[in-house]
């Protein structure tokens, strides 16, 4: 598939929201927009989006029982969006219901595995057997053999992922940072170029795009990148 670009617009109220996508306008992106922001600014926000020509990726990020993972995205198939998250975490039964809730709507859902702010310590403190790339394909391939469209995960699992898991799938990379740049919150990060050429279809970049002075010159950048691929 065509490699994409996601800016995660991850900033607190819709003015700051409308000044990176007038920035941005024209371009070929997905805009995600995580649970903050939407709780402030709801539906309307995600009009300003679409009308603007972006694509949609609610980041919601779900994790619960199968009855209300289902309800929640069937009521999630009657807005616009195009990608949507739940967490590999909540289980087959809860990714299946999933699935049957999107029925034939053109909505992406994507299972996050584990979250690129977590290390081995992580899973050491959960007493886990697994280390964070055996319990990323183990989370991944529950969720394709329920049907789910696509994966998060960190750069450093898309390989393996790619490798082990027989279909076809979207693979989503966020944690992505520059050269030399601050990681944050991030443990496993990678540059652009890693995530690409392990085979990442879609980046995820929030902060180093959000906070550099001329963001659409960047974006073009990265895009490119992409483009070359
Ligand atoms: O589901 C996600 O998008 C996600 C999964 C994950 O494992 N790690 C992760 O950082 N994200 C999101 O990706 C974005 C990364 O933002 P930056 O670290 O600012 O580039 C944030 O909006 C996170 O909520």
């Amino acid at each position: 598939m065509e490699k994409k670009l996601a800016i995660a617009l991850d900033v607190p109220e819709k003015n700051a929201a409308l000044e990176i996508l007038d920035e941005l306008e024209g371009m070929d992106l997905i805009i995600k927009v995580g649970y903050s922001l939407f709780l402030r600014e709801g539906f309307d926000l995600l009009s300003d989006i679409k009308r603007r020509g972006f694509d949609i990726f609610l980041d919601l990020k779900l994790h619960d029982i199968p009855n209300t993972v289902y309800n929640a995205i069937a009521s999630a198939v009657d807005m616009d969006i195009n990608y949507l998250t739940l967490h590999a975490l909540g289980g087959k039964d809860m990714l299946s219901k999933a699935v049957e809730a999107k029925g034939s709507s053109g909505i992406k859902l994507l299972a996050v595995t584990v979250l690129t702010s977590h290390g081995e310590d992580y899973l050491e403190f959960l007493g886990s057997r697994y280390s964070i790339q055996q319990l990323a394909l183990k989370l991944a391939q529950t969720a394709i053999e329920a049907g789910i469209d696509g994966i998060v995960s960190s750069p450093f699992e898309v390989k393996e992922l790619k490798e082990h898991i027989g279909k076809d799938f979207i693979s989503v990379t966020p944690g992505i940072r520059f050269e030399k740049e601050e990681r944050e919150d991030q443990k496993r990060s990678a540059t652009p170029e890693f995530a690409i050429r392990e085979g990442a279809d879609i980046l995820v970049i929030g902060r180093p795009v959000l906070r550099s002075k001329n963001r659409r010159k960047l974006v073009k950048e990265i895009l490119q990148k992409l483009k070359n691929a």
